[in-house]
């Protein structure tokens, strides 16, 4: 078929070359997949030289378009995670084309369609999609979400055979359309395998980190306000180590205004504490297994907490977060393992990590976390 000669049927498919090669001018219709699939004919239909059509009355061409893109963004997975992360982004305005994969071709096309149906609303850029991974090219992020969840009940780690199994195919696909993005792992458990990211990606470890702890701080952040009446912007605060179950709350370090609440409360997040605020830990760590038991996932606050970490890496905003990067030699840990830190996060990915000081109980925490995960990844065949 002739670029000049026709128009393409709505549902039809052509490969990404013959789009390519049949329209210089045009940048790529958005849901393309690997043969790219269109629910759009028009923008596919361009006419013959001496055929009279609405855009031809319309539009006088002054220059040939190429698609250049400085924040591309690719999100594996478009599940309840991929999709809260995508909307994130999309309505902080971050990037200017956004790229799906998944497995699932139904729901891929289908969650592309229906966010591109909303274009009018968020300025929204280029938005595609393909069951291959060529569609990520050129990204400056990818963040994956691919993967199994969590059943009711079922812990994080659980979860890693089969995600392991997962990243072997998937990595090495990122990698090769994109061998200088930043990627953040968000599936879980997501300490683990940003470890077997890093791995199969053989990345320089600042492009390669894990959503880590920024969502437990996030709500460890958001439960002191409401403790307080304050908005959790802010009650400064941070959780590190491992995201989830043992993960650490750094009470040391919690203040209002720069007023840290250890001096108002010597005993504030021990067992001897008259106040209990370790309650607000607890409920840090009980909030994924409460949300699960109720809606069978968690998404939004992840999907905030990762548009947030990538606004730093697209905007270079040189902000700390509290992700998940490799921690040896640090708090006497030897191991390779990923735990979140206090990490500055810029275009370069993580480019410094805080040398925060624990207290004798918190490093023991850290390195207890470190031993569980070890465990584990040292099992792994990769
Ligand atoms: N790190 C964190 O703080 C959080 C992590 N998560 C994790 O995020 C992950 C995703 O969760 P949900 O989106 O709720 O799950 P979901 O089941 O809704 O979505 C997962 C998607 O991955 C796709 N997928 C599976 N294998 C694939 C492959 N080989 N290639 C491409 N796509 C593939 C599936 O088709 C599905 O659409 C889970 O591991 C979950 O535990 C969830 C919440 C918070
Ligand atoms: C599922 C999960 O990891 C969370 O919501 O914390």
């Amino acid at each position: 078929m002739s670029w000049a000669a026709g128009t393409l049927r709505a549902g039809q498919r052509v490969s990404v070359a013959q789009v390519k090669l049949r329209s210089p001018g045009m940048a790529l219709w958005p849901l393309q997949a690997a043969p790219i699939w269109t629910s759009r004919a028009w923008w596919f239909s361009t006419p013959s030289s001496n055929m009279a059509t609405v855009k031809c009355e319309l539009l006088k061409k002054l220059s040939s378009e190429e698609p250049v893109h400085h924040s591309k963004v690719s999100v594996i997975g478009t599940g309840s995670v991929g999709m809260a992360c995508a909307v994130s982004i999309l309505l902080k305005g971050l990037t200017d084309e956004l790229a799906f994969v998944d497995i699932n071709e139904d729901l891929l096309k289908g969650e592309t369609m229906d966010l591109q149906q909303g274009s009018l609303f968020a300025k929204m850029p280029n938005i595609i999609c393909s069951k291959d991974y060529s569609v990520t090219e050129n990204s400056n992020l990818v963040i994956v979400t691919a993967g199994a969840r969590q059943a009711k009940g079922e812990s994080r780690l659980n979860l890693v055979q089969r995600n392991v199994a997962i990243f072997k195919l998937m990595i090495s696909s990122i990698v090769k359309y994109s061998p200088c993005c930043k990627v953040m792992i968000v599936s879980n458990p997501v300490d683990i395998l940003t470890y077997v990211a890093w791995k199969l990606s053989a990345f320089p470890k600042n492009r390669i980190m894990g959503s880590g702890c920024t969502l437990d701080t996030a709500r460890f952040r958001y439960l002191i306000g409401q403790k307080l009446g304050i908005h959790s912007e802010s009650c400064h605060g941070w959780v590190l180590g491992e995201h989830g179950d043992s993960s650490v709350p750094v009470w040391s370090g919690v203040n209002i205004a720069g007023v840290p609440l250890k001096d108002l409360n010597s005993a504030i997040g021990s067992d001897k504490d008259p106040e209990q605020w370790e309650k607000v830990h607890k409920d840090v760590i009980a909030s994924a297994y409460q949300i699960i038991k109720m809606k069978g996932y968690t998404n939004w606050a992840i999907g905030l907490s990762v548009a947030d970490v990538a606004e730093s890496i697209l905007k270079n905003l040189r902000r700390a977060h509290p992700v998940s990067t490799i921690i040896k030699g640090l708090y006497g840990i030897n191991e390779e393992v990923f735990l979140s830190v206090p990490c500055i996060i810029g275009e370069n990915g993580i480019t410094d990590l805080i040398k925060i000081k624990l207290t004798r109980e918190e490093e023991i925490r850290l390195k207890k976390s470190a031993e569980t995960l070890w465990a584990v990844q040292k099992e792994l065949k990769l």
